[in-house]
């Protein structure tokens, strides 16, 4: 039976708030009276924004407070940008639907400059993304690489306040807070890999709440799913961590998934790429055997392993 009310834990950045009230609209449209809340909260990953991710413990620190709320009670169900979750879920939590992808491209975002390949010699450009930059060090190695955390409302602050002549975000992110005009350029696949599960949204719920979980599902989609399902698969077998410049693409087609990966070194700007053709029954052996070229072709030196 469908329960009466759902509670939506959430980040309390602009962009968080978005995707929670965004799935609280499609819970409602799917379920005609049910109640949907939200409860916004505080996690450390939040709070601590003068230290890089990998140093204070990674992305699952965005999750920590949220699934906390769903083990007390407190909360039914926690919304995220799939690409903050890690691969490895925490035991009992599941992910019952991942809703359709938005546009997986980073983007280019500056006062001064339509795109990347425009930025004078040695400009300043912000990003704490190790992927990013290890993907602008490989086309621009004369670039200044500088530190930019915060959420994306920050991010833009500390550009126009003259800190960088560029920044990269991502553009699903840009397009939610109405900022689509703040995109210069797209930076794409298959020249460009964005994260593993980027611009997809998933809802997570305990895995122990049947009904919970059956009210969710009627939110997934298939392909979104498939696709980021070999995304993060790879970079599970990569060692999983988000301290590791790891980029992936999956598309779906009628004649099944087509993956590409990457792992890139920051400080050399080289970049390894691997890619294979799979069918939509196997996603995670897909994952599995792109890791592997990459392995074959030396990624365990770049990944500090
Ligand atoms: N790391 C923060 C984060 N997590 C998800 C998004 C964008 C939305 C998405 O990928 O779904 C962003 C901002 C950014 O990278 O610019």
């Amino acid at each position: 039976m469908t329960p009466s009310t759902l509670r939506i834990a959430t980040r309390k950045s602009a962009l968080a708030l978005w995707q929670a009230e965004h799935v609280a609209g499609l819970l409602r449209a799917a379920h005609p009276g049910l109640r949907v809340e939200l409860v916004p909260l505080s996690t450390r990953g939040d709070e601590i924004l003068d230290k890089s991710l990998a140093t204070i413990g990674g992305k699952g620190l965005f999750l920590k407070e949220l699934e906390v709320a769903m083990l007390e009670d407190r909360a039914d169900l926690a919304v995220h940008s799939l690409k903050d979750v890690p691969s490895e879920l925490e035991p009992g939590f599941a992910l019952p639907a991942i809703l359709p992808r938005a546009d997986a491209a980073d983007a280019f975002v500056s006062n001064d400059y339509a795109e990347l390949m425009a930025l004078p010699h040695g400009a300043r450009v912000g990003t704490s993304s190790l992927r990013r930059q290890a993907q602008l060090r490989a086309v621009r190695p004369d670039l200044t690489l500088l530190d930019l955390r915060g959420n994306v409302g920050t991010r833009l602050q500390k550009l126009d306040a003259g800190h960088y002549e560029a920044i990269l975000l991502a553009c699903a992110g840009l397009e939610r807070l109405g900022l689509h005009d703040r995109i210069r350029s797209r930076l794409a696949a298959p020249s460009w890999l964005p994260a593993p599960g980027q611009a997809a949204i998933a809802i997570e719920a305990r895995a122990d709440q049947p009904a919970v979980l059956e009210a969710l599902a009627v939110l997934d989609d298939a392909d979104t799913r498939l696709a980021v399902t070999a995304e993060r698969a790879m970079n599970q077998a990569l060692g999983g961590s988000c301290t590791v410049p790891v980029g992936a693409w999956c598309t779906v087609a009628e004649r099944g998934l087509h993956l590409r990966g990457m792992v890139g070194d920051v400080s050399s700007g080289r970049l390894l790429i691997a890619e294979d053709s799979g069918t939509v029954d196997d996603a995670l052996a897909l994952g599995d055997k792109v890791a592997q070229a990459l392995f074959a072709q030396g990624a365990e030196a770049l990944l500090g392993r």
